[in-house]
């Protein structure tokens, strides 16, 4: 079981510039352990970027992270330890297969011979053991998903952040990889993931961050937050849609 008192993730005062673009601004989340926790938001409302500092692969302008009660600064082994990591444009030893690639990692991470069952279990659930001799060069955008969900699980992590883990995914895969991030969240683990699947979100998540803008416009409960109305619409509500104006070149 989780240790329920200390946060899963702690994002405190976040900041991020691009020159002068400030993609995250001075944004704060408390991630209880043991729950899904949805991020949703606009294209461009910082959320991979929030979620790539989380990540530790990039040094925010200002603010602090914590993973588990350790500081990703000053505790930062221990804080990534604590971590199984998907996101767009990690890099991946091409020319192996899936099982070579998680002997590989299992390898780096030193893990125990229990990798074994679980990197089989992994990659049949995942649709990914009926290409054994595939490389991942030859893989397709919904196929490096899928391995890198399953390195990002292969050494039990406690938090599981995931960037868009359903885009490029077929309904079928979609609905294993449900199921699997639903066991791991019983079974005590934290999922952090951005979506622009409300439908998703609405079903899993426990609380959920609308962020635009880089900051946090609403946190709490799914339901509390969609207040009887859905995800989808409390959305759009929140962030604001613009009437389309009619293209005449169309008509
Ligand atoms: N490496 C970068 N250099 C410059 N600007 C960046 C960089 N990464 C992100 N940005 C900018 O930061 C802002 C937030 O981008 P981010 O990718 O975090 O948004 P997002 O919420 O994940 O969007 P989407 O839903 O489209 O994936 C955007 O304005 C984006 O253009």
């Amino acid at each position: 079981m989780p240790d329920l008192s200390t946060p899963a993730v702690e994002v405190t005062d976040l900041t991020q510039r691009f020159g002068s673009v400030v993609a995250v601004d001075d944004l704060s989340l408390t991630i209880p352990p043991g729950m899904f926790y949805g991020i949703v938001g606009p294209n461009g409302a910082g959320k991979t970027t929030t979620l790539t500092a989380v990540c530790g692969l990039r040094e925010p302008t200002s603010g602090s992270i914590r993973i588990a009660g350790h500081d990703l600064r000053t505790d930062r082994e221990t804080a990534l330890a604590q971590l199984g990591v998907m996101m767009d444009g990690l890099s991946l030893p091409e020319r192996l297969t899936a099982t070579e690639v998680l002997r590989y990692s299992a390898g780096l991470r030193g893990l125990d011979d229990g990798w074994r069952a679980r990197a089989r279990d992994l990659l049949e659930i995942l649709g990914l053991d009926a290409v054994p001799r595939t490389l991942i060069v030859e893989y397709s955008t919904g196929m490096r998903k899928k391995i890198n969900l399953a390195l990002a699980m292969l050494h039990r992590p406690r938090v599981l952040v995931l960037d868009e883990p359903f885009e490029a995914i077929d309904p079928v895969s979609a609905h294993s990889i449900e199921q699997v991030l639903k066991q791991y969240v019983e079974a005590g683990g934290t999922v952090v993931m951005s979506s622009h699947i409300m439908d998703f979100v609405e079903r899993n998540c426990r609380r959920v961050a609308l962020v635009a803008g880089g900051r946090v416009l609403v946190e709490g409960p799914v339901d509390e937050v969609t207040a009887g109305s859905t995800l989808n619409e409390r959305f759009v509500e929140l962030v604001g849609a613009d009437p389309v104006r009619p293209l005449e070149w169309l008509a």
